[in-house]
């Protein structure tokens, strides 16, 4: 049966399809002529997208902006892709998202860009309203989303605090216990049950453990034996999630299902519940402790960060609210519970492709410990060899390998500011207020511009003149930003990275599975998707004598 414009034909093998040729036909001339405009709206509309596409990188449709593109970069390496489209724009390009949305940014990996937002121009690139309102709920007014003189005031006393000898002290103790009474029997009993093991999970829940001791002065036990699931860990995990689905899902839409109790938002909620009761209890008993400290107590003073601020008072005599603590400690968590351990993990990926930069490593290793004695089986007198921490100083070939991984596989993969008022970059991008920018610390690593031809080659020796580690200008390699934000954790963090390598390296030899699949994760950090399954075989001695 005809209906208007469709005939119904009958295929060879009996089925029968609509068939659409010469329809047309059917068409009354005010509908050819409809028909007619919306060919050539959309033959222009192609056009006009293709055009924009040559002077933008991407190709700008109507109402969707360059949404399509996105979604075409997602499927594949995000990354690579906005690599890709810096590195054919000359390191900075616009994105327009689709009308009517947030989604529009300037993206740059441009190191002049970078000085100025991070420096020159500090205060006219602030963290800003909507990352501050995206993640309100999980890290109220703390160091990370703080900007002025709320993010002054705490960076000032974490700042004191971090590079006070109290401190010091209490990482290296900390770190020590963990490695050596947790991460390494877990090793050994991976190695002697030859049971491949997810390293990445390991890494994680050690830099957990070490951070929560720094943060709230407590050890919540993520590495214990038989990897338990800590209820707090947990609950921190799934509230960082769902903070950052909101950052993709629409403000007005989020915010609807906050107020319904539906979806994420629930998720969101019931898990920040479960955080505050942990935080609220820590400080409650810490208040309670220091209220019954006597000055004359023989303890040594807790370096925690907790009692830190809670010490502090304002010039009327007035403590910080409870509620501002708990932000001060969720906020240290986030910033340094999973940046080392992704560091290291595909730090020790890449040894695996890199054999020779491993042997360096253990060369280095074996010129330090012969000079405590070592004689290719261990040093005397020492059943469990701790590295001390004026070794671990000295280990600049590691230290040099270990910023290589960051360059090529920066933790935070891509950071963000907001424009005060009407700016323009030194690369000549025109930047309004409001506008959103992100620097592309990823894309960065990998820009011939900035490294050279060999700029996605492992090459620690890049970082060294003379055999001595030489850091590089913090808006080059912006892996732990630059200017006065600058990671106020990266001297502690190259500590840890370096104390645990070379205790698990002097070891073992941990070796990756063959075939196990390893890609970066879409995420604020910069975790491996699949975790790092390895196996370990231990160190034949004789190898760290080569
Ligand atoms: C390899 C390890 C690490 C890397 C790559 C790293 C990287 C970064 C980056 C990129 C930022 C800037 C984030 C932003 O403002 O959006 C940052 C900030 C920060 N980091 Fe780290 N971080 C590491 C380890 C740590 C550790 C272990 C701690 C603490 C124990 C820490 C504490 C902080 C703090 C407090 C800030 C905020 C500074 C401010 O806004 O004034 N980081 N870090």
């Amino acid at each position: 049966m005809n209906s208007g414009n469709q005939t119904t034909a009958t295929l060879s093998n009996g089925r029968s399809a609509s068939t659409t040729n010469l329809g047309f036909l059917w068409l009354l001339p005010a509908e050819i002529q409809v028909l007619e405009l919306l060919l050539a709206l959309s033959m222009f509309v192609t056009l006009h997208a293709l055009r924009q596409s040559k002077r933008q990188g991407l190709a700008v449709w109507p109402f969707v902006g360059m949404l399509p593109s996105l979604i075409l970069g997602l499927r594949h390496d995000m990354y690579e892709w906005i690599t890709g489209v810096l590195d054919g724009l000359g390191g900075t390009f616009i994105f327009r998202g689709p009308w009517f949305t947030n989604l529009q940014c300037v993206v740059t990996a441009d190191p002049r860009n970078l000085e100025h937002l991070l420096k020159t121009k500090f205060s006219n690139f602030p963290k800003g309203g909507y990352f501050r309102s995206t993640v309100r709920d999980l890290l109220g007014d703390g160091i990370f989303s703080a900007d002025d003189e709320v993010w002054r005031r705490q960076r000032k006393i974490a700042s004191l605090e971090f590079h006070s000898a109290e401190f010091r002290s209490m990482t290296v103790r900390s770190l020590y216990e963990l490695v050596h009474s947790r991460l390494l029997p877990v090793l050994e009993s991976a190695h002697n049950n030859r049971t491949p093991i997810d390293l990445q999970d390991l890494l994680l829940r050690l830099t957990f453990d070490n951070v929560c001791m720094i943060a709230f002065g407590v050890d919540p036990g993520c590495l214990s034996p038989g990897l338990p699931e800590i209820p707090f860990a947990r609950a921190f995990e799934d509230a960082t999630e769902a903070t950052i689905i909101r950052f993709v899902t629409p403000t007005a839409i989020w915010k609807a299902l906050r107020f319904l109790d539906l979806g994420n938002e629930r998720r969101l909620k019931r898990s920040l519940k479960r955080v505050d009761e942990f935080a609220y209890e820590v400080i409650r008993t810490r208040k309670k402790e220091l209220s019954l400290e006597s000055g004359d107590d023989k303890k040594p003073a807790r370096s925690d960060l907790l009692t830190v601020f809670m010490r502090v008072k304002d010039d009327d005599g007035t403590a910080f609210s409870d509620g501002f603590l708990r932000d001060v400690c969720v906020n240290f968590i986030l910033a340094g519970r999973d940046t080392s351990s992704v560091a290291l993990a595909w730090f020790f990926w890449l040894l695996n492709r890199y054999p020779e930069v491993e042997d360096r490593i253990l060369g280095e290793l074996r010129k330090i410990l012969e000079e405590r004695g070592y004689n290719g089986e261990g040093v005397e007198g020492e059943k469990d060899l701790v590295f001390k921490p004026e070794e671990v100083k000295r280990m600049e070939y590691l230290q040099a390998a270990l910023s290589e991984a960051l360059r090529l596989y920066p933790s935070v993969p891509v950071d963000h500011k907001e424009v005060v008022e009407d700016d323009v970059f030194p690369d000549g991008t025109v930047l309004k207020k409001g506008t959103k920018v992100l620097y592309a610390i990823y894309s960065m690593g990998r820009m011939e511009s900035i490294w050279g031809t060999d700029c996605r080659d492992y090459k620690p020796e890049r970082w060294l003149r003379d055999g001595r580690f030489m850091s590089e200008s913090a808006y080059k390699f912006a892996a732990f930003n630059g200017g006065p934000r600058l990671c106020l954790g990266k001297d502690f963090a190259y500590y840890q990275m370096k104390f645990a390598a070379a205790s698990i390296l002097y070891r073992y030899h941990v070796k990756v599975v063959e075939n196990h699949p390893v890609a970066p994760k879409l995420a604020l950090t910069m975790y491996m998707k699949h975790g790092l399954k390895v196996t370990l075989s231990r160190r034949n001695d004789t190898k760290l004598l080569k």
